[in-house]
């Protein structure tokens, strides 16, 4: 591809994302791809090198674009602006615009001059709103202060690096050090996690799905964060353990580890597509104590189980905000509705599963979110609806000398080099609302 097709081809991969706002970018991306096979590895590379810089720098750009007489930014004018930042004269780039076949149309007159008004500029500017500077969205900002409050720009700074790989060792198949080896074998250096007893990390992308160790159910790709969310549970042999919002079974298969494939696990979630997606892992990885289940509007499994777990996860649908790392579109597609929606949900969802602990047992709740909203207010709004639960130290054996015996932690790419990560272990009253 000439560099002016690789721009248009840019350009239109940005106007997909905009006409698609709810879905996650790098999916845009995958069937934009998809639907154009001619577009080789090299080309796809700088195309998505292109977007992925655009993305990352969106609030920033359509400050300048803005500011420079723009009425609204456009995916010709944001790609335009981008490649100016990076060093490209604006000339140049005016001249990619070369209308010719497989080219982007020619830049307009008002658009030649928003993109002229850029020269000399830098992309960082004192008299930027802090929002803007730090790429979220206007609403977020005070939230994620709350969080965070002077370490911030430093929190946002790692939740923008490359994650980490991180893969848990299945060891009712294998010690983490014998997997270490047999990765080294298959060419993958691999160290191990600092805080998981399971965990084992491989630094960016590498093929690990086509290794013998992960086909055969040794290893399983897992953030050493989620690791320790699963470990928090305490989950033991023969217990009756409840995964309330199971998904594709991420931590339903650590739980079952956990137990030595011994007990009871019923791994629930309203979304059948994501309850499917975990059998074939449950599989692999050899494991058949798990009993899936679909919850349905009016379905009375629950209340045939009222009270009847010795602990339950719920590993709440959440902002996603711990996960920044692996989704840097999402800071910007995610509204105030959107966390007002699910912050209903936590509270309905909670509600609900903390029926099915049986007393004296154990609800975790969990998110993957850095947001106190989700997080500790969650929990604290929980302990005044259901005075028959308190906070407890974790009892889990598998957690890590900092954070044994803890009630709740909060995990951050910057502090633990983990996701951003929630977890509070609540126990149930042996008798009904009295402790
Ligand atoms: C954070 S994800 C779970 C990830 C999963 N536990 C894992 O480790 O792979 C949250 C899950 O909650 C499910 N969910 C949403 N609403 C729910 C509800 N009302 N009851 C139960 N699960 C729900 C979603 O379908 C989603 O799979």
């Amino acid at each position: 591809m000439t560099p002016s097709a690789r721009l248009a081809a840019s350009i239109d991969l940005l106007t997909a994302m905009e006409a698609a706002p709810r879905k996650p970018a790098d999916a845009v991306a995958n069937s934009f791809f998809r639907e154009r096979r001619y577009i080789g590895g090299g080309d796809r590379r700088a195309v998505s090198g292109l977007v992925w810089d655009v993305m990352r720098e969106w609030r920033r750009l359509s400050w300048h674009l803005e500011q420079s007489g723009a009425e609204t930014p456009t995916p010709r004018t944001l790609a335009a602006a981008c490649l100016a930042f990076k060093g490209t004269p604006i000339r140049d780039v005016a001249s990619l615009f070369s209308d010719g076949r497989f080219a982007a149309g020619a830049l307009t007159f008002k658009e030649k001059n928003v993109l002229s008004a850029l020269a000399e500029k830098s992309l960082d500017d004192a008299r930027m709103p802090r929002a803007v500077k730090l790429e979220l969205p206007d609403w977020l900002l005070p939230k994620l202060e709350e969080t965070f409050g002077d370490t911030l720009e430093e929190e946002l700074a790692a939740l923008s690096e490359p994650a980490t790989l991180d893969l848990r060792v299945n060891i009712l198949r294998n010690s983490r050090q014998e997997a270490q080896k047999a990765l080294a074998r298959e060419g993958l250096h691999a160290t191990l996690t600092p805080l998981s007893p399971w965990g084992l990390r491989l630094n960016g992308r590498q093929p690990v799905t086509s290794t013998t160790l992960f086909k055969d159910g040794r290893v399983e790709i897992q953030d050493e964060g989620s690791q320790l969310v699963a470990a928090i549970l305490g989950a033991a042999p023969q217990m009756r353990i409840l995964d309330y919002c199971a998904g594709a079974g991420g931590k339903t298969l650590a739980l079952a580890m956990m137990m030595e494939n011994k007990g009871h696990i019923a791994a629930c979630d309203v979304a059948e597509k994501r309850l499917d997606g975990a059998v074939r892992r449950l599989r692999r990885a050899g494991v058949h104590n798990v009993e899936q289940h679909l919850l349905q509007a009016g379905d009375k499994w629950a209340k045939r189980r009222s009270a009847s777990f010795d602990r339950v996860l719920v590993d709440a649908p959440c902002s996603g905000t711990g996960t920044w790392r692996r989704n840097p579109d999402a800071r910007l597609r995610m509204t105030e509705q959107d966390l007002e929606e699910l912050l209903t949900k936590q509270a309905e969802i909670l509600d609900k599963a903390s029926t099915l602990v049986k007393p004296g047992g154990r609800l975790v709740y969990a998110t993957c979110s850095v947001l106190r909203a989700e997080n500790a207010d969650q929990v604290e709004a929980f302990l005044r609806r259901k005075p028959d639960f308190k906070l407890v130290a974790s009892d889990s054996s598998a957690l890590p000398e900092k954070l044994k015996e803890t009630s709740m932690f909060s995990l951050s790419p910057r502090q633990n080099g983990t996701d951003g990560f929630f977890a509070a272990v609540l126990t149930r009253a042996e008798e009904k609302n009295c402790f």
